[in-house]
Formats: structure tokens, sequence, C-alpha cells
């Protein structure tokens, strides 16, 4: 029995991410929340033959919580795609004003509603939106370390994706050979295949300028879809993809034995280290308590330890993590110090 909610699961990446999710046989049931279309997105996949009863819930006036009580109540997984998207011309952190408000509140909820589930936060900007997470739950008491996601794993995507295509090879040989660390926007981004197992393979075959065009394409991939779209917002079907890629990880881990297969890095994500085993390490090596790094799970889907990235890295790698530091902490900052400067509960 898995029962996962979709909260924005009426926008662009809500709607194909709960397709994906209501295809997974071993969800059972499936609850859509959104402040707008979630009862016809859930009436619309209610129709699909898999075994997950799917439900929708939509406020009846901003101040009713009860619909995103009945969403949320018993789930195991929630996922958070809610809130707005880029336009051309804007940086992840210009939804910061917008979106710091939509994650406080919805994962009020889940601090009320469904404390003991795992969490995973899509809404932008990552790498403030997770410590917003983060010390939302640790005002109600109930902050899990090792139950909280920031989803990088698009960059992954993206990072196999093109190195695949320089590399001529299918995308399929690159997956858990490489990995994409630190935070998620712009130079925060730190795409690791120097130091991988295909690092001799991209040594031979990318002149250090292709390799520098590469790292900038991986960074900055995100814009190339908000261009491309023209005004009507950001990655949304490689999105819902990478989502449900981690989702996915996270119901294995939760149907049967999490297994750790050693010569595959783990998926990234965005985590608070010094809650977790291995983590504290690496926090104090990085300076920052927020990091994307390889994580493995352990039993009900929790972490079970997470693997420090910065072992081993070349020197235009550890370039790479130098400066992502600089650009992350001031954004985790920003985020821990929104609801730490907000009126107490
Ligand atoms: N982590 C990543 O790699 C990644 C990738 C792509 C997009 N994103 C981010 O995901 C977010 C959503 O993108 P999108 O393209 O789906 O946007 P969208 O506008 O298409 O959909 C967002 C949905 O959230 C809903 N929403 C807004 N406030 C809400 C609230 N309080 N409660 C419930 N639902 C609410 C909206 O009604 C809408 O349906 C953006 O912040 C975007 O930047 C993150
Ligand atoms: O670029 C964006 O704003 C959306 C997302 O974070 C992405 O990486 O595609």
């Amino acid at each position: 029995m898995v029962k996962v909610a979709v909260l924005g699961a009426g926008g662009g990446i809500g709607q194909p991410l709960s397709l994906l999710t209501k295809l997974d046989s071993r969800v059972t049931e499936l609850s859509l929340y959104d402040i707008r279309g979630a009862p016809g997105v859930a009436a619309d996949l209610s129709h699909v033959n898999t075994q997950a009863k799917v439900t929708g819930y939509q406020p009846a006036s901003p101040k009713d919580e009860s619909q995103l009580q009945k969403a949320l109540t018993g789930c195991d997984i929630v996922i958070i795609p809610a809130g707005v998207p880029r336009k051309p011309g804007m940086t992840r952190a210009d939804l910061f004003k917008i979106n710091a408000g939509i994650i406080k509140g919805l994962v009020t909820g889940v601090a009320k509603f469904s404390p003991n589930a795992i969490l995973l936060v899509i809404s932008n900007p990552v790498n403030s939106t997770v410590p917003i997470a983060a010390e939302t739950l640790k005002q109600y008491g109930v902050f899990n370390p090792e139950k909280l996601f920031g989803i990088t794993t698009l960059d992954l995507v993206r990072a196999e994706t093109f190195l695949a295509q320089l590399l001529k090879i299918n995308p399929a040989e690159v997956k858990g050979k490489i990995s994409v660390v630190g935070g998620h926007s712009g130079d925060t981004i730190v795409p690791l295949v120097q130091s991988t197992p295909l690092g001799k393979q991209v040594a031979r075959a990318l002149s250090s300028d292709q390799y520098s065009k590469y790292i900038n394409r991986v960074q900055f991939g995100g814009d190339e879809v908000v261009n491309a779209k023209q005004g009507a917002g950001s990655a949304t079907l490689s999105m819902a993809y990478a989502g449900y890629r981690f989702a996915e990880l996270v119901i294995s881990a939760l149907t049967g034995t999490p297994s750790y297969d050693s010569s595959k890095i783990p998926e990234p994500a965005f985590v608070y280290l010094p809650g977790l085993v291995g983590g504290k390490a690496i926090a104090q090596q990085a300076g920052v308590d927020f990091f994307a790094v390889p994580v493995v799970f352990g039993a009900g889907a929790s972490v079970k330890t997470v693997i420090n990235p910065l072992e081993g890295l070349t020197g235009s790698e550890k370039k790479l993590v130098e400066v992502a530091l600089k650009g992350l902490k001031p954004s985790i900052k920003k985020g821990e110090d929104f609801v730490k400067g907000a009126a107490k509960l």
C-alpha cells in the first residue's frame, strides 16, 4: 500500500508527473491537490486502468485547509511541484517572492497532516525552498532529515543526455556512471564527470573547450527550455520524468528491500547534511548544511547514508565546487531566514 500526494497537480509538471505515478503498479492511492484544476485532472487520470485510486482536491477559499488535510492524510510520499515557473530573463531566485510562501504553506500542511511522509520538493528556487521546508518542519517539531529531498534529478538527466550526445553513445550507458552535486541553479550545479568511471573516456573524447561548454550547458539547461517556451513556462515534461525517476527510487525502497549497487553512483538529491549518516563530515568540509549528494536509501525509504562527492575531484571540479558554494550559502540562508523571521506559530 503506497499513497502518494502531488501538491500542484494541476500544473505543467503536476499533470504528467501524476500520470507517471498513476502508471506505477505499486501505488495504491494517488491524491491530487491544487488551488485550481486538481479534481478535473483526477477524474481524467481515474480512467487509466491501473490500481491506484485517484482523488482530486481544491480548496474552496485561501483559508480552507480541509481539502489539503484530506489530500495529505495517510500519505507515504508527498511531491510538491506547486509554484510559479520562470519566464525568459528571470533567474530561479526571482521566484522566491511568490514560491517561498507557497512552500511554507504547503509544508505546514505536511507537518500537520502527514508528518511521517517522505517529502520531495520540486518548486524553485530549490536552493531556498528546501531550507524553507526544513525550517517549517522544525517549527512543528517533525523535521526528519532522512525524509526531506530537494529534487535535482533533472540536472543529472541533462548531464547524462548531453554527455551521451558528445560521446555518441546511448544515454543508458551513462546512467549511474556520472553525478551532479551542489545546488539547482546556474553555477551552483556541479556536474561530475572527470572524476567518475567515465573520466578517461571523457578526457579522450572532449577537448577542454568542449568540456567547458558541456558543463555550461548542464548548468544552464533550464534556460534553454525557458527561452524556447517563450514565456509559456519552464521544463515540465523532462521534469515530470525526472521527478518520477526519483519518486520511483523512493517507491522501490518503500515496497522492497533497498538495494545498493556499489558499481553505480547513487542518484543525488539536495538534502540537510548534518542530520544524515555520512553527512556531517561533508557539511564541515563544504561549509554548508544543504548540498545535493548521492543518497543511499534504507528501510522505509529514509536515507541510510550519503556519499561524499567531494573526495577525489579533479582540479577543475574543485573549482566548480568552490563557485557553487559561494552561490549556495546566501540562498540557503535566505530560505531559513524566511521561516525564522516569520511570526511565531
Ligand atoms: N526542481 C527542478 O528541477 C524543477 C524543474 C522544473 C520546474 N521546477 C519548478 O516547479 C514549479 C512548478 O512549475 P510548473 O511548470 O509546473 O508551473 P505551473 O504554473 O504550470 O504549475 C504550478 C501549479 O502550482 C499550483 N499552485 C500554486 N500555488 C499553489 C498552492 N498554494 N497550493 C497548491 N497548488 C498551487 C498552480 O495552480 C499550478 O497548477 C516552478 O517553481 C518551477 O520553477 C523545478
Ligand atoms: O529552469 C527552470 O526555471 C526550471 C527548472 O529549474 C529547470 O532546471 O529546468
